[in-house]
């Protein structure tokens, strides 16, 4: 059975897969104003990047339905309000801001809110319906690079949970598959949030795709040991100079892959994409401590233990050997590469 879409609009209204229960149930909550789809964001409800721009962008559209509907003369300051409170909701997925700047044109356009509500609706829609014809062009793209006979390696989840559908590390490894490329998937747990084990081996395994979990510790031995020809993972936010925001843990992983000599490829649709800063300059969300004191709500830390938790690292461009798109292979990305990608594929930055 297909991995069930993260999103939906059924009902005139968001639905949103609660993430946090996955694996073990599928249980869809409904949304009808921005605040509430912002708190589904910060805690998870929904993640992954792009599935983040597009929840955000379909919150914007809910807030001005609700405005019209309530002939609100401040409509405009209110749906500005709304507009604040989903970009504050989490600080590294470049998409959250990609996608509400998407909708700033329709917010000057409009001064009817009943217009500008269906107006943003179908700009939420069109992103949404985008954004899977994109991860089936990065899967493609992607998959071209994978030898035949393959063991690739992936991190965290980046799949059609994390994304408007099909996913885009999970798109690649999707279409490796289906082009007979791949003998199986190392899909590693990713603490504390446990994407991997919760979401990346549930979807595989949806997709009958073989899948093998393993601890993050497991990583070094497995790559010696086990020879993956690729570390297949998403991305939060690559900056300009090719360095790449991803889960926590994916700077480790490209230690280790270059020190075994196992590529390194990052797929993001150039949404992901943040050419107004370099890597240190990404911002890094700190979590709270609780993810990692406490599992399903029992202590496996002593009381008031300090804690690191940030939920991302940045990989330096010199240890990724090539990011995909939607347009192509950046191989070995830099700043110029990268700057050259956007104008052959004609896309603005
Ligand atoms: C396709 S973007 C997926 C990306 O987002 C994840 O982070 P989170 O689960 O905290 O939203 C992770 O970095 C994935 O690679």
């Amino acid at each position: 059975m297909p991995t069930p879409d993260a999103i939906r609009w059924q009902n005139e209204q968001l639905e949103l897969l609660d993430q946090r229960l996955l694996p073990s149930q599928t249980t869809y909550l409904p949304y009808q104003r921005a605040e509430q789809v912002a708190a589904a964001i910060k805690d998870m409800v929904v993640r992954g990047a792009p599935a983040i721009g597009i929840s955000a962008a379909y919150g914007m559209a809910l807030e001005a339905l609700y405005l019209a509907s309530q002939k609100d003369a401040n409509w405009a300051e209110n749906l500005s309000s709304a507009r604040t409170i989903l970009a504050a909701s989490r600080p590294t997925a470049v998409n959250l801001f990609w996608a509400l700047e998407r909708c700033d044109p329709l917010l000057a356009k409009h001064a009817d809110i009943a217009e500008l509500a269906e107006a943003l609706l179908a700009l939420a829609q069109q992103l949404h319906q985008e954004d899977i014809a994109i991860n089936t062009r990065i899967g493609d793209h992607g998959a071209a690079l994978i030898p035949e006979d393959s063991l690739v390696y992936t991190h965290c989840n980046a799949g059609a949970l994390a994304t408007g559908g099909y996913g885009t590390a999970l798109g690649v490894i999707r279409s490796a598959w289906r082009d007979g490329k791949l003998r199986g998937v190392i899909a590693g747990e990713t603490r504390p949030w446990l994407q991997g084990a919760r979401l990346t081996s549930w979807e595989l395994m949806q997709d009958k795709i073989p899948v093998t979990l393993a601890i993050e510790g497991a990583a070094a031995h497995l790559m010696r040991e086990q020879k993956p020809s690729w570390v297949i993972v998403g991305a939060d936010r690559v900056a300009a100079n090719g360095d790449a925001a991803n889960k926590i843990g994916t700077y480790n992983l490209a230690i280790i892959a270059k020190h075994h000599g196992v590529k390194v490829m990052v797929a993001a649709p150039t949404s992901t994409f943040d050419l107004t800063i370099d890597g240190p300059d990404i911002p890094i969300e700190q979590r709270p401590s609780e993810e990692i004191t406490h599992s399903r709500g029992n202590p496996v830390a002593p009381d008031q233990c300090q804690t690191h938790n940030p939920a991302f690292d940045v990989t330096p461009a010199e240890l990724i050997d090539a990011i995909v798109t939607e347009h192509g292979v950046i191989l070995s990305p830099d700043r110029e590469r990268i700057r050259q990608h956007f104008a052959d594929a004609g896309v603005k930055p």
